[in-house]
């Protein structure tokens, strides 16, 4: 199976394992609630302290903040994560009530009642569905902003996690080594439901310097209509199946099967997206639905990268790191940007794309449990 689709199959629920992984008594939980998915982000650590074999506590060994204090056992143990439809955020709170995530003040002794039924939560939803936590789970959510949770979690990602970005080049992922010393500025573009591009130069240090409405709600809005595909994973798989040059008009199209050399444009270059359609006498049911999803795809994964490389030109920045789970680790997608961003660039920018693509937001707003040590975690 091609690598993009094994990520793409990956189970709902995965992990990143902190030092000392080996219980599971919740502690923290945050949730990014936005207008396609809710990502949720927890850890659970082993926090009974207990002597291990050779008559060590095992929090000894919780080393995940600098002045090394075994008082933050959360850091002995694993992040976990989940998401799930918006539409369907009466799932998203069973799962949270039936693992008792939102009691996640109770691993630390002295939290008081208060800050046991506060939840960090950021994305529009923490707004928009703050009373229905509070009514379905006893919660309140503490909003933390959006553009600060996905910087914050983008920079935890690349200093803590390894590997975390690789690049995606002829079908191949390589992971690259980020040098903390080397990081900034970086454009950071999250591909959610829309699309916002974020110059970022430091923690909490940035600026969002573009965006664009043309994202993933745009592909599986777009795409579930012309399609009439049921969920989001079966439009993807669509994709792979497909071939756009059925219903995109190509360079070749309009010159005579030849390259438009002069201005850099092959015969296959497409010349414009779904202008196929113009000429001939088909409705869409004569298309097949593979092939709108790809061209749809393909439409919007380049222009995302064009934009991005236009951004990244406008403030001399040579790496791009894509997130969002627009992505989704699929192969076509990351193809489709790395090459916009190879071409616009004359190879001169780079495009990174991020393991935990979808959850920098919940990760950001995770360890903005700043009182509680988390902005420092490392993890294994
Ligand atoms: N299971 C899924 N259901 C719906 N959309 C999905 C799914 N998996 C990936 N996506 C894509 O990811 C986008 C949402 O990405 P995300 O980063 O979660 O943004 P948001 O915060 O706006 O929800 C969707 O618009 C869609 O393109
Ligand atoms: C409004 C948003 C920040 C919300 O984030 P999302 O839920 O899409 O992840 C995002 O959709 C966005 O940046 N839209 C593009 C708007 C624009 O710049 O035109």
């Amino acid at each position: 199976m091609e690598v993009g689709m094994r990520r793409q199959l990956e189970e709902r629920e995965s992990k990143i394992m902190l030092p000392n992984q080996s219980a599971d008594e919740v502690s923290h939980l945050a949730v990014d609630i936005g207008g396609s998915l809710i990502k949720v982000v927890y850890s659970s650590s082993n926090n009974n302290n207990e002597a291990d074999d050779k008559g060590k506590k095992s929090s000894n060994d919780c080393v995940g903040i600098p002045n090394g204090s075994s008082d933050y056992p959360v850091l002995c143990g694993r992040l976990h994560f989940a998401k799930f439809e918006t539409s369907k955020i009466n799932d998203c709170l069973e799962f949270i009530s039936s693992k008792q995530l939102h009691r996640c003040g109770g691993w630390h002794q002295e939290a008081s009642p208060h800050d046991k039924n506060i939840i960090k939560a950021t994305g529009g939803g923490a707004y928009k569905f703050a009373d229905l936590f509070k009514e379905k789970l006893g919660v309140s959510l503490d909003k933390v902003d959006e553009m600060d949770c996905l910087v914050a979690g983008s920079n935890f990602l690349l200093k803590t996690v390894h590997p975390e970005a690789f690049t995606y080049i002829d079908g191949r992922e390589e992971y690259v080594q980020i040098d903390h010393n080397d990081l900034y500025p970086y454009l950071l573009v999250n591909i959610g439901s829309g699309v916002s591009m974020i110059k970022v130069d430091g923690d909490g240090k940035f600026d969002r310097v573009s965006g664009t409405s043309v994202g993933g709600g745009t592909f599986w809005g777009l795409g579930k209509l012309l399609t009439k595909c049921k969920s989001f994973d079966e439009l993807l798989e669509l994709s792979h199946k497909g071939n756009n040059r059925v219903i995109d008009m190509l360079v070749g199209d309009i010159y005579g099967g030849g390259d438009y050399p002069k201005i850099g444009l092959s015969s296959t270059a497409i010349a414009s997206s779904f202008g196929k359609a113009i000429s001939e006498n088909k409705e869409l049911e004569d298309y097949g639905r593979e092939d709108i999803s790809r061209s749809l795809l393909r439409m919007i994964s380049n222009n995302i990268g064009q934009i991005s490389y236009l951004n990244a030109l406008r403030f001399g920045l040579k790496r791009i790191f894509f997130g969002g789970f627009f992505i989704r680790g699929h192969a076509y997608t990351m193809d489709t940007i790395s090459v916009a961003v190879h071409f616009w660039s004359k190879g001169e920018a780079k495009a990174m794309f991020l393991r935990h693509e979808g959850f920098l937001g919940a990760l950001g707003a995770f360890t903005s449990y700043k009182s509680h040590g988390l902005d420092n975690i490392t993890t294994h």
